[in-house]
């Protein structure tokens, strides 16, 4: 046999293995990963730097958490995901292949002003306030912009009913009505006592709480979350990082149905920065004015021929929900 006719045939026998190859990965997923199941959909339920946690959602692998790599060409993922992936059985490690359309994505900006993502799919945002510590309306204010600029609906859930005495608590509920007129409903809870108004405003959604130190959050969560739901039993525990080390977002389910997207930073979010443009449409009953105001550059201040002053007057809009929205962009471009 000549040199020539031998590379002939070796050079059919591997495009024939090539071809075999292309064919098994196309049914099967990517090549090079014979151990690997067959691809499902799944749920990220956390991230830890370039690793994540998997929840599978169908399959041999539902319920089960595995920790997981990303391919490389992916976007970054973020809690709340919805994915394809693979488990290895063999390293007992899973990969995940492609990411899903995101319902809702929840942003930062980093210090250099890139917008990060940090949860994905929170179908609502729950606000909680409290009679003590007290709020002021323009940080409802702050937290309601956030929301807007996420185009994540928000249930403001106000806890501690248990303290809602005297006339401070009068003055409360006729702010939380103001917000109920402008589209932002509420509901009366207690950490210390029932749920049982909340449990349904959570059941079948993914929610995320959020609101200042010390009205309650860590209490609602313990009694929505009893000690077992908080525990996660991951299949693939290689990577040496036990389960709590980290403040990344997590995602837990909860006994009763539903989901809640937990992490210090994003209880806080309300105090992300915004740029003067998200403030301003984040108060959503003045955009109809915007346009009318005698100079298109009006800041709505002291103007003549301002649209929202006289709106204010008028009583069409809340004289102190336009206070709010100066003393939000001062503080943004303060930043
Ligand atoms: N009276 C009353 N006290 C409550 C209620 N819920 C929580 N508290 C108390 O309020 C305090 C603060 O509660 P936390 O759950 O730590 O508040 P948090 O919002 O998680 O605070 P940070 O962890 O600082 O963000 C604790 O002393 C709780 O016991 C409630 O419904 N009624
Ligand atoms: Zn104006």
């Amino acid at each position: 046999m000549s040199k020539r006719h031998l590379s002939q045939q070796q050079t059919q026998r591997i495009r024939q293995l090539q071809e075999k190859r292309i064919s098994k990965a196309s049914q099967a997923g990517p090549d090079d990963d014979a151990h690997l199941d067959p691809p499902g959909t799944g749920l990220v339920i956390a991230r830890y730097g370039s690793r994540t946690e998997v929840e599978g959602l169908e399959g041999p692998h539902a319920g089960e958490v595995w920790r997981c790599h990303i391919r490389s060409n992916m976007e970054a993922l973020v809690t709340g995901d919805r994915v394809i992936w693979q488990a290895d059985t063999t390293s007992q490690a899973g990969v995940v292949t492609a990411l899903l359309p995101r319902r809702s994505l929840l942003t930062r900006p980093d210090p250099y002003q890139r917008i990060k993502p940090v949860a994905a799919n929170i179908d609502r945002i729950l606000l909680v306030i409290a009679p003590l510590p007290t709020v002021s309306p323009w940080l409802i204010d702050r937290y309601i912009v956030a929301c807007e600029h996420s185009d994540i609906p928000v249930l403001i859930v106000l806890n501690k009913s248990d303290l809602m005495q005297g006339p401070e608590a009068d003055a409360l509920r006729e702010r939380l009505a103001e917000y109920h007129a402008l589209g932002y409903p509420h509901i009366e809870v207690s950490a210390l006592g029932d749920l049982s108004t909340l449990r349904p405003e959570i059941s079948g959604r993914t929610v995320a709480l959020v609101g200042q130190s010390g009205v309650g959050k860590s209490s609602l969560v313990n009694v929505l979350l009893p000690e077992a739901a908080q525990r996660v039993n991951i299949i693939s525990d290689n990577s040496g990082l036990g389960q709590h080390t980290t403040t990344t977002s997590r995602l837990f389910h909860l006994p009763e149905g539903g989901m809640l997207i937990d992490s210090p930073g994003i209880r806080e979010f309300g105090l992300w920065h915004l740029d003067e443009d998200s403030i301003r449409r984040g108060f959503t009953e003045m955009r109809e004015f915007y346009g009318d105001c005698r100079f298109r550059n009006c800041q709505h201040q002291s103007e003549p021929g301002c649209a929202l002053r006289a709106a204010a007057e008028a009583g069409k809009i809340l004289p102190r929900r336009l206070e709010s929205m100066h003393r939000l962009i001062a503080e943004s471009k303060s930043q």
